[in-house]
């Protein structure tokens, strides 16, 4: 089976937010962790997870452009670098540093960066990100612990991060098709431009433009302009007709969901499961110490395990809460604190039993795979949209990395009926 498509994700939920983009378009994809030394796995695509989006701006060029070695040489004809769907990133990088850097590496001069994924609630018109309703900087996003989002302009936020100039190819072109975005993108290339963030407010542009992208070496974005390139694979004859997720093998074990992100969407998650099974809220501030956080859940979690429903254990808290513990730590060591226990205490679930985890919250579930040891996932079938359950190897567990924004409110209940 040839490799096709080489992705680089900057985190471990996005990376699986993208193989199952890929799955459902039907081409085979499998996720792999951290830069790959051996032969790749056999697959379509290959996805390689790397935790690096808050990674300082020359460790995270480095470990991209390792993965785009191993990727190429392995015969991938187009490279897709996968950021977050609301553009985390700070005014340092990671996005443009490590988009130029790919693009030099793949002799290519110019890529677009179209984060949209609408069936989520991210649009972009004129170059401006809206998650749902509001503005990227009104959206809750302007408190993330660790990529605080003040500016929903992303011409203006990509601009920052990189000195090749950055054009928008505009809704009004994006509606006439592939054919008129192709030739946008020709004339901003040709103006100088490195850089196009393209506008998307529905799946069908979202297929035009991945479309108009097929000839590029590098595309970027969010999973959404994913949805586009397999047909172009397709349309080359390189990429059989459809065919279906491969099964997972049966779920078994205790069920648990373990919590890191402290975004709206998951606070309210959490918020819904207390109401239907146990949930433990650990207070990071009163308790700053890793091992002893770990140590009150395993603790709490004794007795409580059992498959026909989940405990929830969640370090997530309230901006306030989060302001608060960073004021005292520091921002990166507060996330790491907060990290180190989570990752502690699904380790010690899986020892006692836990067969299938739900982690929520892309770095946390960077902590909490790296520290399972897992070296692939195989994806399975989807919870909800940009969140599957996946088979951990070597392990032998299902997990579900839930993007800190993804998910219902009944999430954390619905999880446990699937698959
Ligand atoms: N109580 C807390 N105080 C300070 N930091 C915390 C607290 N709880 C969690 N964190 C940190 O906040 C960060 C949350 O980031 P994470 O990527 O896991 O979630 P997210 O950004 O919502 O998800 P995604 O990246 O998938 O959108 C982690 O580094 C986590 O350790
Ligand atoms: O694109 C998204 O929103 C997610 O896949 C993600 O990257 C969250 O960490």
């Amino acid at each position: 089976m040839p490799l096709l498509l080489g992705c680089i994700a900057d985190d471990f939920t996005g990376a699986t937010d993208l193989a199952n983009t890929l799955v459902k378009q039907g081409m085979s994809a499998v996720q792999v962790i951290g830069v790959p030394e051996g032969p790749l796995p056999e697959a379509n695509a290959v996805i390689v997870a790397l935790k690096i989006r808050t990674a300082p701006v020359g460790d995270a060029v480095a470990q991209s452009l390792a993965a785009c070695d191993a990727l190429t040489g392995a015969g991938a004809r187009q490279v897709f670098w996968k950021y977050c769907s609301t553009f985390d990133s700070t005014d340092a990088g990671n996005i443009g540093p490590v988009g130029d850097a790919l693009l030099k590496r793949l002799g290519a001069g110019f890529a677009i960066a179209c984060p949209a994924f609408p069936t989520n609630g991210r649009t972009v018109y004129l170059g401006h990100l809206f998650v749902g309703g509001a503005l990227l900087n009104e959206s809750g996003m302007e408190n993330h612990p660790l990529t605080p989002m003040t500016d929903p302009n992303l011409v203006r936020v990509l601009s920052r991060q990189t000195d090749g100039g950055v054009g928008l190819v505009p809704f009004g072109v994006v509606e006439q098709g592939a054919a008129a975005i192709r030739r946008e993108m020709t004339r901003l290339a040709d103006a100088g431009r490195r850089w196009a963030i393209v506008d998307a407010v529905t799946d069908a542009h979202l297929l035009a433009i991945g479309e108009a992208v097929a000839p590029h070496a590098l595309v970027t974005g969010g999973s959404g302009v994913a949805m586009g390139l397999p047909e172009n694979f397709r349309r080359a004859g390189l990429l059989p007709a459809r065919s279906d997720a491969a099964s997972l093998p049966p779920m078994q074990g205790a069920a648990a969901v373990v919590a890191g992100s402290c975004s709206r969407a998951t606070l309210g998650q959490i918020g819904l499961a207390r109401d239907h099974v146990p949930v433990l809220e650990l207070d990071a501030l009163a308790t700053p110490d890793a091992a002893a956080l770990a140590a009150q859940a395993l603790g709490w979690a004794e007795g409580r395990l059992e498959a026909a429903r989940p405990v929830v254990i969640a370090a997530s808290a309230t901006p306030e809460k989060v302001a608060a513990l960073q004021a005292r730590l520091g921002r990166e060591a507060a996330g790491a604190l907060v990290e180190e226990a989570v990752a502690t205490i699904a380790e010690g679930l899986v020892a006692r039993g836990v067969g299938r985890l739900v982690v929520a919250g892309g770095e946390t579930s960077g902590a909490v795979v790296q520290r399972l040891g897992v070296t692939a996932l195989r994806i399975g079938p989807e919870i909800d949209p940009g969140v599957p359950w996946t088979f951990a190897e070597p392990r032998g567990i299902h997990l579900a990395l839930k993007s800190g924004n993804f998910g219902a409110r009944d999430f954390f209940l619905k999880a446990f009926h699937h698959g």
